[in-house]
């Protein structure tokens, strides 16, 4: 059953809100003021507050804010003086899901209810959702090079600082950067990514600072590029090696300044960006070749997290064979097959070009083709 907690200072609306929710079936609980609220809403759980403004000790507002910060999801509707509508619109703008006036409408207050209570619920499954892709997402691996780039990660997600990811093809750059982004702050605004050597040089600009009407041949409608789509988030900008000398430029621009201005257009326009980027290649050989720029391999690199070849971490092929095994049948929705010693032993003494990307490839080849138990034949023979 839906809970809602009532908080207010005055008995009456109190009593007033609770026999109108009670009789539409809702679990009602109150609390007489912000801090016997916030008290209750951190040892529960609700799923929606109809919260006061004005209140003694702590008042709506920062209740909202402490609530907001302790990561429960429970959603604010303020109820507000009918002279107060300003800060109950304030509210809504710290992420307060609505409010309602007093006395309350009954109609109205019904209608808010379901309505939180639906987003609400959302936002549970949210949560669940990113449980799964988080598990889906994690890094496996125990070697001691995999053991420091977890803890890299675990010490700049939180941060602001921008991250420059290393390392072989299929290495596992893409997920370093997803996992600093599900970690960090910005875990609830969007990651955007580029694929900067997928891009033709002569597009890259307008894919990433966007473009107005008309600024090009084919431009026929203003488009917003990627640093403005990922404003409050975080950019992933793979395969950075590959950008031209003149796209750098402008990036390096839009990092110095926060800000860009789109193609074809002259107003500058503010953005607040994390940037995480990746490559494949030598990018001090790059600089001494002039392919790229210093200044801006020096702006990207704060932190350099290096991911090495699989063949440098032989250890780590079993792990990740067996998360790949159980990965792909359920996928599949079939039993989990398993892996002999032998089996075991021969996919550690493969050279591994392709990193970990092929290794699951190979296991997904070996799921489709062999029996329940997987042998060093079976390797031998599809790998
Ligand atoms: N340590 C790991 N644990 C689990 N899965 C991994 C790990 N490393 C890589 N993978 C998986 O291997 C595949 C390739 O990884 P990813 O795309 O992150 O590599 P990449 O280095 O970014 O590749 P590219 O350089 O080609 O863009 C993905 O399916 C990813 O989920």
């Amino acid at each position: 059953m839906a809970k809602i907690i009532i908080i207010d200072d005055e008995k009456s609306i109190r009593a007033a809100l609770r026999d109108i929710l009670e009789y539409e079936g809702y679990d009602v609980e109150e609390a007489k003021d912000g801090e016997e609220g916030l008290d209750m809403i951190l040892r529960s759980n609700y799923d929606v507050a109809l919260c006061d403004i004005k209140m003694p000790k702590i008042d709506g507002l920062e209740l909202l804010l402490k609530v907001g910060e302790a990561g429960k999801g429970t959603q604010f509707v303020m109820v507000s003086a009918f002279g107060n509508v300003e800060n109950a619109v304030e509210a809504t703008k710290r992420g307060a899901f609505d409010f309602i006036t007093k006395p309350p409408d009954l109609n109205r207050l019904l209608v808010t209810v379901r309505n939180a209570l639906e987003r609400s619920k959302m936002a549970q499954e949210t949560k669940t959702l990113r449980k799964r892709i988080y598990k889906l997402n994690e890094i496996v691996g125990d070697s001691a090079p995999i053991r420091k780039v977890k803890e890299t990660i675990n010490r700049v997600a939180a941060t602001e600082a921008r991250v420059l990811v290393t390392g072989p093809n299929g290495s596992g750059k893409e997920m370093v950067a997803k996992q600093i982004h599900e970690k960090g702050n910005r875990a609830n605004m969007p990651l955007v990514e580029v694929n900067c050597a997928a891009i033709p040089s002569e597009l890259i600009e307008s894919e990433l600072f966007g473009h107005e009407k008309g600024a090009f041949t084919g431009a026929m409608a203003k488009r917003v590029g990627k640093f403005e789509q990922a404003d409050g988030g975080t950019l992933f900008l793979d395969e950075i090696g590959d950008m031209s000398l003149s796209a750098q430029a402008k990036v390096l621009r839009a990092l110095q300044e926060n800000k860009i201005t789109r193609v074809g257009g002259d107003k500058e326009i503010r953005v607040n960006v994390r940037v995480i980027a990746a490559t494949n290649k030598d990018l001090r050989r790059e600089i001494a070749e002039g392919n790229f720029r210093e200044d801006l391999f020096h702006r990207l690199s704060v932190i350099v997290i290096h991911v090495p070849a699989l063949a440098e971490r032989k250890e780590d092929i079993g792990l990740l064979a067996d998360k790949f095994l159980q990965d792909i049948a359920s996928e599949y929705g079939a039993p989990v097959k398993e892996l002999s010693p032998d089996a075991i032993r021969q996919l550690e003494s493969l050279p591994w070009t392709g990193n970990v990307r092929e290794l699951r490839n190979v296991i997904e080849r070996l799921v489709i083709m062999c029996g329940d138990t997987i042998t060093g034949e079976d390797v031998a023979l599809y790998a």
